[in-house]
């Protein structure tokens, strides 16, 4: 058996694939809180990259009946991965990656849209025609009927942000495989329209809470209850913005591309293999004889058969991996290696100089601003891997040579 289950006394177990990481109690308590709940079919699965998140914990797998935790999908709603092997090998590559860094962000708009208000204007309005298609006939139409019901969703920057990266933990990189194979790989969610939508429902499932009296461990763990109108809603407006991410990522995928062609001078071909997976959602899944909603926070689906993507961190391994569709986990694997260190204490406790080592092999940024994406700041990868060898088959494994963070 490769989890531990606990919490066998109160509300359902927890079964953890935890063997040889840390496991914060903080994360442990959070569960608790989550197996607590009258709605948790099953019981409630941690992955190895578990660490205390808001409401609940990031890494975790909640599957409910009847009832959806706004929170616990999170406000990056969608946000994922997405990997494509191209037709380049290391031979394709310069020796000096700069011009190559330089381009991608330059194609790709990143950071904060406050600071970079005249970059950051997205892709709108120049969508290679799939994903224009995909928007025009569908995402317009359910939006507004989104926005005609509620209308705090109308002002946001969707228009703006599609096909934009974001900040902090997002990232675009260049990666080689083990047979040298040229990979692009990015991480991005759906940006300044999912925050407005989570934190909208978050704030809706607290005032049902109130309005029925009920008590909860967190308040963070606020649900809709199935029937209501804002639970209609939420599940209306969480597909939404999960398909946004999604176009995001396809959008921001080409314009890479395009840029590594651009720098290389010749064109490249992206679809040797594609994986585009969400790990903060919500899908509507057959669990143990029940239809559930299943919430993967930092999570990955893994059926059997399916790819997925599971990064390490801005100077470690990565991996494109193949579900086991095992049944306990509720066909699930990690999303990454998981946070081991707060950003304020990495920022304390790791120096630039000691960023630059770790990441020496890698074209990235060295400055004091991405210390707290440091690669020590998360658990081993190699580790986390190694606590999930019953969920995943590895694939591919690929090693940054470019990294470019929101
Ligand atoms: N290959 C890279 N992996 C990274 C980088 N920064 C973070 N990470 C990993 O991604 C997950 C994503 O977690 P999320 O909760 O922020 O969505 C994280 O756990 C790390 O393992 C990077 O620059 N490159
Ligand atoms: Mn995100
Ligand atoms: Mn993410």
């Amino acid at each position: 058996m490769a989890y531990e289950v606990t919490n066998v006394d109160k509300g359902v177990p927890i079964k953890s694939w935890t063997l040889g990481v840390p496991f914060e109690d903080q994360a442990r308590q959070q569960l608790r809180n989550i197996a607590s709940l009258p709605f948790i079919h099953k019981w409630v699965a941690a992955m190895p990259d578990v660490h205390l998140g808001k409401g609940a914990t990031i890494g975790s797998v909640i599957p409910t009946l009847g009832a959806v935790i706004p929170a616990a999908v999170g406000v990056d709603i969608g946000c994922g991965m997405m990997a494509v092997k191209t037709d380049l090998t290391a031979r394709d590559l310069p020796d000096n990656l700069a011009p190559m860094r330089s381009a991608i962000e330059a194609a790709v708009p990143h950071g904060r849209s406050a600071t970079r208000s005249k970059r950051d204007k997205g892709a709108w309005g120049e969508l290679p025609d799939t994903v224009a298609n995909a928007w025009n006939r569908e995402l317009a139409e359910r939006f507004n009927r989104l926005t005609d019901k509620h209308g705090v969703l109308k002002n946001t920057n969707n228009v703006n942000h599609l096909g934009t990266l974001g900040t902090g933990n997002h990232f675009i990189e260049v990666c080689l495989d083990e047979n040298q194979a040229v990979w692009i790989m990015l991480h991005s969610g759906s940006r300044g329209v999912g925050n407005r939508i989570g934190s909208h429902f978050i704030e809706l499932a607290k005032k049902d809470m109130q309005r029925w009296f009920i008590n909860l461990p967190d308040k963070d763990l606020a649900y809709l209850a199935e029937g209501s109108d804002n639970f209609n809603d939420y599940i209306e407006a969480v597909g939404w913005a999960q398909d946004y991410a999604r176009i995001n990522r396809q959008l921001m995928m080409e314009k890479t591309l395009a840029a590594v062609a651009g720098v290389l001078g010749r064109p490249v071909l992206g679809q040797l293999q594609a994986v585009n997976c969400h790990h903060n959602y919500v899908s509507r899944e057959h669990h143990y004889g029940e239809d559930v909603l299943l919430t993967r926070k930092g999570a990955v689906s893994a059926k059997e058969g399916e790819l997925g993507i599971i990064p390490g961190s801005m100077g470690a391994r990565s991996f494109i991996v193949r579900g086991l569709g095992n049944a306990e986990s509720f066909c699930t694997c990690s999303h990454g290696a998981g946070r081991v260190m707060s950003r304020t204490e990495a920022k304390k406790r790791v120096s630039v100089a000691e960023h630059a080592e770790a990441t020496r092999d890698v074209e990235c940024r060295k400055d004091a601003a991405v210390v707290d994406e440091t690669p020590s700041a998360y658990k081993n990868i190699e580790s986390v891997m190694a606590a999930q060898d019953d969920l995943v088959e590895v694939i591919h494994t690929l090693k940054q040579v470019v990294c470019v963070k929101g």
